[in-house]
């Protein structure tokens, strides 16, 4: 303590992806999953009651110091930064504002010294958007007049030129982002997404100011807070800049961006080398992996997810999810994919598939056939439940893609939060579940999009091979 970040994330994998990046930046990282409140019971390192009995403590009955507060949460004593993940891209404004300032609370109970709001590197939002008011609240609630808007993560294809984000060679409302389903992004001019979502007024830090250094976009920022401007949005084009940006706003008290910027602004702190962390970033030597049995559920039906399950189809026992016996006998199947799944690890050296990962003309013609929102949900609790059964049956280590399926699969396992470990690939790490023990379980939750094809087998090159058993004992379910 005290706290050198803490991070309100609006999404599962998003807020993973950010704090993969803080650990490569050497911030020691631990996520919790939201949303939190200070009041709020708490599930970790609960005191016992004399017939054994948990009993409920809040944060704010230990709260006295940060230090209380932190052990009171679980969290390691050196720890650095804090992830909060929510849920809150999507949901009504007024409900996002309010657990976005609970989250903050906490943070700033645990004595962060400085906050990022991360919301997506395609500043994925509603059309009455959600990145705005939460800024506006943040803002207000902490009592600053200007933050930066940094979107931008260079080593997965986003840049801002002008003020405008694109997607590798597209701007962004051409890219695929242009159909997502429900945060469809039609415009690509961060001043004017800015503008038509907040209170105030945006302005822009360009390329060649970027390209002076940090004084020159501080002082920048320092026209920008005169001027009246509420929303500093910079150019951002390639990852070294990220560490210009990082440096240029350490002492701001509340910044605004992906993980990009919060991996900068980490670097910055602990003054780690700059430039893209590669694969294993994050100690993987040090890392303590557990030992039962793994298992990959793929719930994204993103392209590159698609790429991913064919090319780890080709090496490893899979199964093919059929959405009409998820809706038709959702529990059954589980429990009969959850057979199958003990039986591989059994038999196969290498970690078996769940998938319902599928083509959007195929993703389509379930929708059709079921309806969008009872399809999703169906196959989100069905994940959740394989999820639930592999663990009673010995699997410790989870592989899953896609954020509402990692979403489903975490609160199917009981997870309230993790450490942040080595990066797989950049914006996806291993973490390991907070509790000791045998309950311990290492988690890879990847972004749709994030990852290449080889992700499935290279997040499993990564144990190393004394920790690896992939035999669970099937006698006494560990
Ligand atoms: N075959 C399918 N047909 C229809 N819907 C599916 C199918 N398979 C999965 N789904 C649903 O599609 C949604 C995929 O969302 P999810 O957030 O898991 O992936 P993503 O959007 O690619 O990831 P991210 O949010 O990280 O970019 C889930 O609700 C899942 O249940
Ligand atoms: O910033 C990103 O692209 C991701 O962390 C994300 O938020 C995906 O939903």
């Amino acid at each position: 303590m005290p706290l050198r970040l803490g991070v309100i994330a609006d999404d599962f994998t998003g807020a993973t992806d950010i704090a993969g990046f803080l650990v490569a930046a050497g911030l020691r990282t631990v996520q919790l999953n939201g949303p939190l409140q200070l009041n709020e019971p708490l599930q970790h390192n609960s005191p016992v009651e004399p017939d054994g009995s948990p009993r409920a403590q809040t944060p704010q009955d230990a709260h006295g110091s940060a230090a209380d507060l932190a052990a009171a949460l679980g969290l390691p004593a050196d720890v650095d930064a804090v992830v909060i993940s929510l849920k809150s891209r999507s949901i009504p404004a007024s409900e996002a504002v309010a657990q976005s300032l609970d989250a903050c609370r906490l943070l700033e109970a645990l004595g962060a010294e400085r906050i990022q709001f991360k919301y997506c590197s395609t500043f994925d939002s509603t059309a009455e958007g959600n990145i705005g008011p939460v800024t506006d609240a943040l803002l207000d609630h902490l009592g600053e007049d200007l933050t930066v808007v940094v979107p931008a993560l260079p080593v997965n294809g986003r840049t801002v030129y002008q003020g405008n984000l694109f997607v590798h060679h597209q701007p962004l409302h051409e890219s695929g982002m242009r159909d997502h389903p429900v945060t469809p992004m039609r415009d690509s001019d961060l001043l004017r997404l800015m503008e038509a979502q907040s209170a105030g007024r945006a302005v822009k830090v360009p390329h060649a100011v970027v390209a002076r250094g940090p004084e020159a976009v501080r002082e920048a920022l320092q026209e920008a807070r005169v001027d009246g401007a509420r929303y500093a949005v910079i150019d951002t084009i390639d990852m070294d800049q990220l560490d210009i940006i990082g440096a240029a706003v350490q002492d701001l008290r509340f910044v605004t961006g992906g993980s990009g910027i919060g991996s900068g602004l980490a670097r910055s702190l602990t003054g780690a080398a700059s430039g893209v962390p590669g694969a294993g970033s994050g100690g993987t030597e040090a890392w303590g992996f557990t030992s039962g049995a793994a298992v990959v559920l793929s719930g994204s039906c993103s392209e590159m997810t698609n790429r991913q399950v064919e090319a780890y189809r080709a090496q490893a026992p899979s199964r093919g999810v059929d959405v009409d016996q998820v809706i038709a006998r959702g529990a059954e199947y589980a429990a009969e994919t959850a057979a199958w799944v003990q039986q591989t690890q059994h038999d196969a050296e290498t970690a078996p598939l769940v998938y319902a990962t599928a083509p959007p003309e195929e993703v389509r013609a379930w929708q059709d056939r079921h309806g969008a929102a009872r399809v999703s949900a169906a196959v989100e609790e069905f994940f959740g439940r394989v999820a639930a059964a592999a663990r009673e049956a010995g699997t410790t280590r989870f592989i899953a893609a896609g954020g509402e399926t990692s979403g489903a699969v975490t609160q199917a396992l009981g997870v309230d939060g993790f450490e942040v470990g080595p990066q797989i690939a950049p914006g996806v790490p291993w973490t390991r579940t907070l509790a000791d023990g045998p309950d311990r379980l290492d988690l890879a939750l990847k972004s749709g999009n994030f990852g290449d094809e080889d992700f499935f087998a290279a997040a499993q090159r990564m144990v190393p091979a004394t920790a690896a058993d992939p035999t669970p004992d099937t006698a006494s379910g560990r």
